[in-house]
Parts: C-alpha cells; structure tokens; sequence
C-alpha cells in the first residue's frame, strides 16, 4: 500500500523562481540595475558544464544579469584569487558561485575564503556558517534552505519535532542542521560512525538523508508517518542497453513510501530547489548590499 505524498520541488521551486522574477523590478527600479550573480566554472567537467548552463538560463529568466567566467582546470592559484578580487570589487556583482569540487591541485577553501562574504550565495564562507550558528542575519547554503521550505511548506510550523540529518558536510549537514535547531527541532546529526543508524533514524519525524550513498536510508528505517527530504543525487551503473544509469537519492524510495508521509523525488525534489534558492540568495544579497528592505515571502 502507498499512501505517501511525493513532495513536488520542481513545482514548489518554479514557484520560487517565479515570486523572485515579481520581486525583481522593485530592486531594479531602487538600485538603478538589474541583481548580478558571477558563476566562475574552473576546468571541463561535463556535469559542472550542465549546472552551470543551467544556473544561467535560471538566472536570465529571473530577470538578472548573468557573468560567467570560464577558467582552465590549470589556472594557477593567485589568477583564480585574481578574478575573485575583481568580482569582490564590482559594483554591479551582488553574488559570486564558484562551481565546486575544483580542478584536483587547487585550494577549494581558501578560495571560498576569498568571497566577499556579503556576496557569498553559496553560504559557505567561514563567516556565514558562523552568522547562521549564532542565528543572525546570514546567506544560507542553498540545498539546505531549500530543503527547510520543503519542510515548512508540508509540515507547517516545526516546533519540538525529532528531526535526523544524516551526512555532517559543512555543504548540507551541518547548515541543515542549525536551520532546523533555528525552527525549534530536536535535532540529531547522524554519520559514517553512528551506532545503530536504523534505529538513530526510526525516532525522526524528519529525516533529512544526504550521505552520498545510493538508497542507504532503507524503507524499515523510518517511522511511520516521517517527512523525509533526500538530498543524495547518485548516478547508477548503467544496465545493459541504457545508455546512463538512473538517478536514485540516498532513501529507498519505493520502500519508504510504504511508511512515510511524505518524501522528495530524486529527480525533481531537492535538486531544483537548489538553484531556486540561488537566484533567491542573489536577490537577498544584492538588496542588502544596496541597503533596501529584505525582500518578503522569499
Ligand atoms: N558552488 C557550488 N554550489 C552548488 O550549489 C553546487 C556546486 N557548486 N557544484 C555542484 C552541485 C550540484 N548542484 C545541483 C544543482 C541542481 C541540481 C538539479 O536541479 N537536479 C535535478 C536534475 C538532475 C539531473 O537530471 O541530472 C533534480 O534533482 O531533479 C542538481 C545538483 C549544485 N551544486
């Protein structure tokens, strides 16, 4: 019997998308320009190619300006910081994404540590995980804020439920978890070394799987009426006669919907969020920097 819901984040993020279009002409009209995002792309990694194409068709569409920066994947050190400290220093810049993982032999950390961290829309920068920790104002990673509104959108106000984040990456875990202690959870952060994941992840009325590894949370894990957001984005081997393999999360998909009462899709869940949650980072950063009002209801 399957009674779960699929959590529709195609839909959830087109809507998103299309509130921040609305709310673009306002910025536009008090700041005298369009909001920028510059998306640096370092290297020829086909999937990185897709992302990023697809960030700027998303971002053009929104109704702001695009800056792509193409880089080979062996640009020295001090030209990739070079590039960063122009976009830092330019005006009309309000976010800066550098498409990760880099090209193997360059310093992926000390070059998100050169973000301005007012520009940073990843939320990644030493500076924001620490805002977001003390709760104050701070850009947020984007897959977990993304997953939040998921979250609230089907759940309402989370107060006091038992929320498991499984996967302590400073990307998704560990952000996830501090934006669900902000919304009143008891959170528990479960990983590689926890004892007895299955029975951890039985207590959750939220689980939130981004471990890595494909269909690992199994259906018998969760307890019965649990929301569970999968972040995982694994690419199966291909079977004989496909051409790729499929794309499954890091639930068991078919298994938990006999349990849960509600989960996201992989594909079509979190993975749209994401790049939703950019544009709405972009747009939260450039009215800030131009000293105008947060933008509502985004
Ligand atoms: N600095 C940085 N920031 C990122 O946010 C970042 C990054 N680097 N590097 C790569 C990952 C990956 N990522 C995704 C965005 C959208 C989908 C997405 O929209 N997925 C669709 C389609 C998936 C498909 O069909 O391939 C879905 O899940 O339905 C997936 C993955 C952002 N990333």
């Amino acid at each position: 019997m399957t009674t779960a819901r699929i959590i529709d984040g195609k839909a959830f993020a087109a809507g998103l998308r299309e509130r921040i279009r609305e709310a673009v002409p306002a910025f536009q009209k008090q700041a005298g320009r369009a909001p920028g995002l510059a998306v640096v792309l370092v290297g020829e990694d086909p999937a990185s190619q897709v992302y990023v194409a697809s960030k700027h068709k998303a971002t053009i569409a929104a109704g702001m300006e695009s800056f792509e920066h193409r880089l080979p994947a062996d640009v020295a050190q001090d030209d990739l910081h070079a590039l960063i400290d122009r976009l830092n220093a330019d005006e009309t810049v309000d976010g800066i994404l550098v498409q990760l993982p880099l090209p193997k032999g360059l310093d992926e950390k000390a070059v998100v540590m050169a973000i301005d961290p007012d520009k940073d829309v990843d939320g990644l920068h030493v500076i924001n995980a620490g805002r977001l920790a003390n709760g104050e104002e701070a850009l947020t990673p984007c897959t977990p804020l993304g997953s939040l509104m998921l979250l609230k959108d089907t759940l309402g106000d989370l107060t006091g439920l038992d929320a498991v984040v499984v996967g302590r990456s400073i990307l998704v875990g560990k952000p996830m978890a501090q934006l669900l202690l902000a919304e009143n959870c008891t959170v528990t952060m479960a990983h590689s070394r926890t004892r007895d994941l299955p029975d951890v992840v039985r207590r959750a009325d939220i689980v939130v799987a981004a471990v890595g590894r494909a269909e690992m949370v199994k259906g018998d894990w969760l307890k019965p009426g649990a929301v569970v957001i999968d972040v995982g984005i694994n690419r199966l081997e291909a079977a004989p006669g496909e051409s790729k393999g499929r794309l499954v999360g890091d639930v068991a998909t078919a298994e938990a919907m006999d349990h849960v009462r509600a989960i996201t899709p992989v594909p079509g869940g979190v993975g749209p969020m994401t790049i939703a949650v950019l544009l709405r980072n972009t747009l939260v950063a450039a009215s800030a920097r131009a000293g105008l009002e947060k933008p509502e209801n985004l």
